[in-house]
């Protein structure tokens, strides 16, 4: 696509992903730099209408705050900032969940049609002294194409591999009702969502709901949040280097319900535009913690991450020790396989309701 006509997303996108010189911030909505245009004129203080609840399931707190401030973003209405309301103890349970729990079957990976996984997620066996030696096998090229997938070139989709190596190479993978990428639809099934990580995303959109009742705002949510259940829902892993592309989430039939997330991990760039590709982007710093919501006219909006920020995961994730007395802790492997991974990739796990 020529200068010329490219989108004014595109330019976005291109300019904060270069890597020849750092890219000028200036212009980038970060909350916790208080120095940016952001901070006084891109945002909206919000009050939640409801305390963030930890599920009583869990044996520790969530939420550092049951009110925490939360933001909406003048220029894209429905766009629901909540700079990290997690407690770090919090933050690395969601790490481990992200990456022990959500990424095995019945779940599907990018690996899925390529890899005959095995009960255990990639980090779990990376992790495990006799399992990060043994190979995973590869599918028969028959089985591959019968997942409908085309045969990849890359001669790693086509041999067996190490735990260690898979690792690197995943993606994403899906929860609840499993995306198809090649139809864009929800016709792979259906696995049981993560009931904690579903008490976790209703508590937020029960939080935001109505936050502009007392304002002359045009309204963000007029969703109801204890309507919200988490039916379907994607983790995204970004090594250093990975983006994704602007796009829009418009393969759920009813799109009235927010698309709630969280990240860990590494800062990015977030960008969220309008229902065209032909609106300057507002750039937003996301970090470790944040709860982005995309409730009403921006749940219709082009987002993308053109940009993931090498060495800005916080200590409490990228400490070796870090996890270790954690209530979580004796599930899971010992935390410095953790922190290895946390301090050079960043997660992005996301809900929607899709009826
Ligand atoms: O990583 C993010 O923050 C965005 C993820 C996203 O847009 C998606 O999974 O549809
Ligand atoms: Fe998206």
């Amino acid at each position: 696509m020529g200068q010329a006509t490219q989108t004014a997303f595109r330019k976005a996108e291109k300019k904060y992903a270069q890597r020849s010189q750092t890219p000028d911030l200036h212009n980038v909505v970060d909350l916790a730099a208080a120095s940016t245009r952001a901070a006084g004129q891109a945002v909206r203080g919000i009050q939640l209408t409801h305390d963030l609840e930890s599920p009583a399931t869990l044996p520790f707190q969530l939420f550092s705050h049951k009110r925490p401030p939360a933001f909406v973003l003048r220029d894209h209405p429905g766009l629901v900032l909540i700079p990290n309301p997690f407690t770090d103890e919090a933050q690395r349970w969601l790490a481990r969940k992200c990456l022990c729990d959500c990424p095995r079957p019945p779940n599907r990976t990018n690996l899925t049609p390529f890899f005959n996984e095995p009960p255990e997620s990639m980090f779990s066996l990376a992790a495990n002294a006799p399992a990060r030696s043994k190979r995973i096998g590869c599918r028969s090229h028959e089985d591959t194409l019968q997942l409908g997938v085309t045969l990849p070139k890359d001669s790693f989709y086509t041999q067996d591999e190490l735990p260690s190596d898979l690792l690197e190479r995943l993606r994403w993978c899906t929860l609840g009702q499993q995306y198809n990428w090649t139809t864009k639809e929800y016709d792979l099934g259906s696995s049981p969502f993560d009931t904690d990580a579903d008490a976790l995303m209703r508590a937020i959109a029960l939080a935001i709901t109505h936050p502009d009742e007392a304002s002359d705002m045009p309204a963000s949510n007029g969703y109801d949040g204890a309507a919200f259940v988490s039916e379907a829902g994607i983790v995204n892993y970004y090594d250093e280097r990975a983006t994704m592309a602007g796009h829009v989430d418009k393969t759920e039939e009813k799109m009235d319900a927010p698309l709630i997330s969280f990240s860990i991990g590494l800062s990015c760039i977030y960008l969220i535009g309008s229902a065209t590709r032909d609106t300057e982007p507002t750039a937003l710093m996301l970090r470790s913690g944040d709860v982005l919501a995309m409730c009403g006219e921006s749940r219709m909006a082009y987002h993308g991450v053109p940009r993931v920020f090498a060495g800005t995961s916080p200590e409490f994730l990228s400490c070796p020790a870090a996890g270790d007395q954690d209530k979580a802790a004796e599930m899971y492997p010992e935390w410095h396989y953790f922190a290895r991974y946390l301090s050079r990739h960043r997660i992005n796990c996301n809900a929607r309701k899709c009826s």
